[in-house]
């Protein structure tokens, strides 16, 4: 056996190691609705998030994203139906909430921050530590460092951007089985963003585990998701492998007539010109004779951006009952 087999092989095996022994949540809801006042906030929901993967929560101001990292993460109990968390060392199917052992697998990091306001940094960090069965100290350390958060001034007297740096590396240091951000990134510049997604990237693949990141900035974390959730309205959009999602469209680049007379009868997601060259996004199969005939026309074809298909979705999807 040559050593690159060798080496192949033992990676191989640590994958399937890391797969086996590194705790990571399923969660599931059934016919799940949460109501503010009557007013349905998440509307009979049943989704799968599957373990080990990472979740986009998609959805427009409004949609339900807040309500339902919530109640999955045990802070809220559903009206009707439940969620359902499995996996790890929790065995059979719980459900979160008022379940200490459960959700003590769980890290929701939200905007708020829920931490206290007039303690210091460490006071926050200390309490991760004690609360967090995986907390890892070094990659804490290391991620206070790179985001530049000073561990002695109180939370309060952070700027925005630091408090939503300080949520992610509690979020990330707590390697939590399932790891929720609920828009807590959305403070920080955006170096300070590609950093949060880097370092997320990184642990993620040393430390396989079940993480889910609720956002409208739908552009900038398509390269890091696997899994999308669309919520409009508090209802179910779609939830898809992004792959998937991205083949239920295609780009079609090249001359602007030639694109235009390609693209006719298409429902057309987006257009951009830029002097005689036109890129459109259209919806829909493009089967192999039209990919062939768009070939030899010199057009390029690429998939759908998520973007164009997040705001097709809900825009048709809002055009039923707003609330
Ligand atoms: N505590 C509350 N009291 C009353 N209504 C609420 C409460 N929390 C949420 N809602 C309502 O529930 C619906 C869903 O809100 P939610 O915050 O879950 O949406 P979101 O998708 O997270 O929105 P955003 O992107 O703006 O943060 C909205 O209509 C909102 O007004």
């Amino acid at each position: 056996m040559t050593n690159r087999t060798l080496e192949t092989t033992s990676a191989a095996a640590d994958f399937v190691s890391a797969e086996e022994t590194e705790p990571a949540l399923a969660a599931r809801t059934e016919n799940l609705s949460v109501r503010f006042a009557g007013v349905p906030a998440l509307d009979r929901l049943d989704l799968r998030l599957a373990p080990r993967k990472i979740h986009g929560l998609l959805g427009r101001n409004g949609s339900g994203k807040s309500t339902l990292a919530a109640t999955l993460a045990g802070f809220r109990r559903p009206d009707e139906g439940r969620v359902l968390i499995e996996g790890g060392d929790l065995g059979t199917a719980v459900e979160p909430y008022e379940n200490a052992v459960a959700t003590s697998r769980i890290c929701l990091i939200r905007e708020s921050g829920d931490l206290i306001a007039a303690a210091p940094v460490k006071h926050a960090l200390g309490l991760a530590a004690s609360l967090r069965p995986n907390w890892d100290e070094d990659l804490a350390g290391e991620l206070l460092d790179r985001f530049e958060v000073p561990t002695n001034k109180k939370v309060q007297k952070l700027s925005r951007g630091k408090k939503s740096a300080l949520g992610v590396v509690l979020g990330l240091a707590s390697r939590a089985p399932l790891t929720i951000f609920d828009e807590t990134y959305l403070g920080m510049d955006v170096p300070s963003r590609n950093l949060f997604y880097d370092a997320l990237l990184a642990d993620y693949a040393e430390v396989p585990r079940t993480i889910v990141l609720s956002t409208h900035l739908v552009s900038e974390v398509s390269t890091v998701l696997e899994e999308v959730v669309i919520l409009d309205n508090g209802r179910l959009v779609t939830q898809a492998p992004v792959d998937a999602l991205r083949g239920r469209g295609a780009s079609i680049v090249g001359p602007a007539a030639v694109v235009d007379d390609f693209t006719a009868g298409f429902t057309v997601l987006a257009e951009e010109k830029l002097g005689g060259t036109k890129s459109t996004t259209v919806l829909g199969d493009l089967d192999p004779a039209l990919l062939a005939q768009a070939t030899a026309a010199g057009l390029e074809i690429g998939p759908v951006g998520l973007q164009d298909l997040f705001v097709h979705l809900t825009a048709t999807s809002s055009k039923g009952d707003r609330r």
